[in-house]
């Protein structure tokens, strides 16, 4: 046995499914005709338990790692693009500052691993583990008591979101390097070989992303890792940010929060959560399909049915970003849509 971090989540309980299936159902629309807006809303119904769901105080939270993998050359951009970019969030000039504000999301910045230090910001949340990992071509990229205090970490700041009055949270990352970490992971729990998770990340070559597949595949020998293990797992080949992103998504579910999930990182970092807490998976919401070739792979896995594909592959949050209004679409229809009785329209006739 390996002791971890017990998180306790709850399964959402099924009692209001049919009475939701049934609110949804008696809305002025053909059966079934608002697709997977109706999926989502029977999701956000069941994680609330109630018919009549409300977003509140929607955030997205952005964890940021170096990576010291990066040193063998799995990424065309420099280490030093995570620190700058994270001082681009700070500054309000990213992807993800145009999209949380153009919808309405408060952004909170997680510093969980970036070599490089910060001055305070309101929106900064230190939570520095480390100034990056190391390269886990040598060495377990921490150590388990590094991995232990990011997802512990990572699920006191997802609590104090939501006791801050959040009860719907957008995951996402900044990390240079971070999808050969990802990639490592869900090779390991999905029992893939590397060819079949790793993609071009920031836009590796075909040559690139040989050399990437051929590294992970190092790593794994190296390791000898256990899939029942999963802290393990994570402690050799993940990140800083992504383990701090895995905590911060137990403890958002354990507080039956909605979790808007975003890209391959993020889903990487879901997929190791749920070997820790399977039940994690009822509080999700699969914002998109990312550019990142394993990431259709990794949805599959997962059992998700993501709401866009846009060819998007930047992280930072912004596939949830992007997604939110649709969230709130499936929430406005619910809650305020007439029914074939209120309305008088005759309902179909078999
Ligand atoms: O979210 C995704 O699916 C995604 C796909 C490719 C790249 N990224 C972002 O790009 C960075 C990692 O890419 P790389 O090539 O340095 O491993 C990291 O900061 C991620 O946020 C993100
Ligand atoms: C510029 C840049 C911005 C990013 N945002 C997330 N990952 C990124 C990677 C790069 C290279």
């Amino acid at each position: 046995m390996h002791p971890h971090p017990a998180f306790n989540i709850a399964s959402v309980s099924n009692d209001i499914r049919t009475a939701l299936q049934a609110k949804i159902d008696s809305k002025t629309k053909p059966l079934g005709a608002l697709g997977q807006l109706e999926r989502a809303a029977l999701r956000i119904g069941l994680v609330q338990q109630t018919l009549s769901p409300a977003l509140n105080r929607p955030a997205v939270l952005v964890f940021a790692g170096d990576h010291g993998i990066v040193a063998e050359g799995v990424s065309p951009y420099p280490q030093a693009v995570t620190y700058q970019m994270v001082l681009n969030f700070l500054a309000g000039g990213a992807a993800i500052n145009v999209f949380a504000r153009q919808h309405g999301m408060a952004l909170r910045v997680v510093d969980a691993g970036v070599n490089g230090d910060f001055d305070p910001h309101p929106s900064l949340v230190g939570a520095k583990i480390g100034k990056g990992t190391r390269s886990f071509l040598s060495a377990p990229a921490m150590s388990r008591e590094q991995c232990q205090q990011a997802l512990e970490k990572g699920a006191a700041l997802a609590k104090a979101e939501i006791a801050a009055g959040s009860n719907v949270l957008g995951f996402g990352e900044m990390g240079i390097g971070n999808t050969t970490s990802a990639a490592a992971l869900m090779s390991i729990f999905c029992g893939l070989p590397p060819e079949q998770c790793v993609g071009r990340g920031t836009g590796l070559d075909d040559a690139g992303v040989q050399k990437k597949a051929a590294i992970v595949q190092q790593a794994l020998a190296l390791h000898g890792l256990d899939p029942s293990d999963p802290v393990g797992v994570l402690a050799a080949v993940g990140g800083f940010e992504i383990a701090m992103m895995a905590g911060a998504m137990l403890g958002a579910a354990e507080s039956k929060a909605l979790l808007l999930i975003d890209g391959f990182i993020a889903s990487a970092a879901l997929l190791t959560a749920s070997r820790l807490a399977p039940e994690i998976l009822d509080y999700c919401i699969f914002t998109h399909c990312s550019g990142e070739a394993g990431h259709t792979r990794l949805l599959n896995a997962l059992g998700a049915e993501p709401l866009l594909d846009l060819g998007m592959r930047l992280g930072e949050g912004t596939g949830t970003a992007i997604a939110y209004p649709l969230v709130q679409s499936s929430v406005n229809f619910l809650n305020e849509m007439a029914s074939f009785e209120s309305a008088g329209v005759s309902e179909r006739e078999d």
